[in-house]
């Protein structure tokens, strides 16, 4: 796979400060009911602007998915606020797009089907979904696979297509749960590398919910470490590495390696 042409896109901090919020999250609280109701978000406040690729860490169920579906507004929030784009979230928005742990294609269809079938099903012009189809294919590394079926694809190469189906509709929004998290260290060191080639040639916004510190580091502008349960956000670092970033050229940055000791302490995990 191709890891030429990369764009260098380095904004310096009076540009970045320049650009408006994508994503705004105020006070946000989130209880789930039941007998033994709780909170599982208290007063979560972050905002993100446009372009800006930020990572989420913190521990195992402080939150993070809930967090990262009241901003897809697939689940309510119970106080505070969510403004996309400006515009308050009340709702799943075209605007936004959702990629998951496990590739969500339908196995009777192929690779070009399933990757189109989002602007079918929107009833948007097909020729112009069929062009950004073709050219995320290559960009994805599945030329050749248009016509295989899921069940013949390797896990990250599934996880690239599903990542193309979303990216198909050309969302100016990208919310990842987790999408190496099923993927040996190898594939995900790899698809890693292309989804930053991806961001860069598109630059959309991206927040990414990860267990790794490693992969927060080295994808990411800011990493916001959250609380245990009720989550909160309790460090906001921003990750000063030069971009693009490739593997030989961060991996040995002594800036790299302090990042991730200066957030595994933070995490407790050493
Ligand atoms: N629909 C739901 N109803 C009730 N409780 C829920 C629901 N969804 C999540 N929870 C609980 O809310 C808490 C936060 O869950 P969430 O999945 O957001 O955490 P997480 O940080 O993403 O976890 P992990 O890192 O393990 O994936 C957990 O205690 C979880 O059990």
């Amino acid at each position: 796979m191709t890891t030429t042409n990369l764009k260098v896109v380095e904004d310096g901090d009076a540009q970045r400060a320049e650009r408006k919020d994508a994503i705004c999250v105020r006070n946000v609280l989130k209880r789930y009911p039941g007998k033994k109701a709780f909170n599982a978000l208290e007063d979560v406040s972050l905002s993100i602007r446009e372009r800006e690729f930020v990572s989420i860490l913190g521990p195992s169920g402080c939150g993070k998915s809930t967090l990262l579906r009241i901003v897809a507004g697939l689940v309510p929030r119970t106080e505070g606020e969510v403004l996309v784009n400006g515009k308050p979230v009340d709702g799943p928005s075209p605007e936004i797009g959702v990629v998951f742990q496990t590739s969500n294609m339908l196995p009777w269809l192929t690779v070009e089907k399933n990757m189109l079938l989002g602007a079918r099903l929107r009833k948007l012009p097909m020729q112009q979904a069929e062009g950004r189809v073709r050219e995320l294919t290559r960009m994805l590394g599945l030329s050749g696979f248009e016509h295989s079926h899921p069940h013949q694809l390797s896990g990250g190469m599934r996880q690239r297509a599903s990542i193309g189906q979303i990216l198909a509709l050309d969302p100016s929004i990208l919310l990842m749960d987790e999408p190496f998290g099923a993927l040996d260290a190898l594939t995900r060191d790899l698809l890693n590398v292309e989804l930053l080639r991806i961001w860069q040639e598109r630059m959309q916004t991206v927040m990414l919910i990860t267990h790794s510190i490693q992969e927060a580091v080295f994808l990411s502008d800011r990493v916001l470490v959250m609380s245990p349960r009720p989550g909160r956000i309790l460090h906001d670092i921003r990750i000063d590495l030069p971009r693009p970033r490739l593997p030989e050229n961060i991996k040995g940055n002594p800036r790299y390696g302090q990042y991730i000791a200066e957030i595994s302490k933070i995490m407790g995990v050493y």
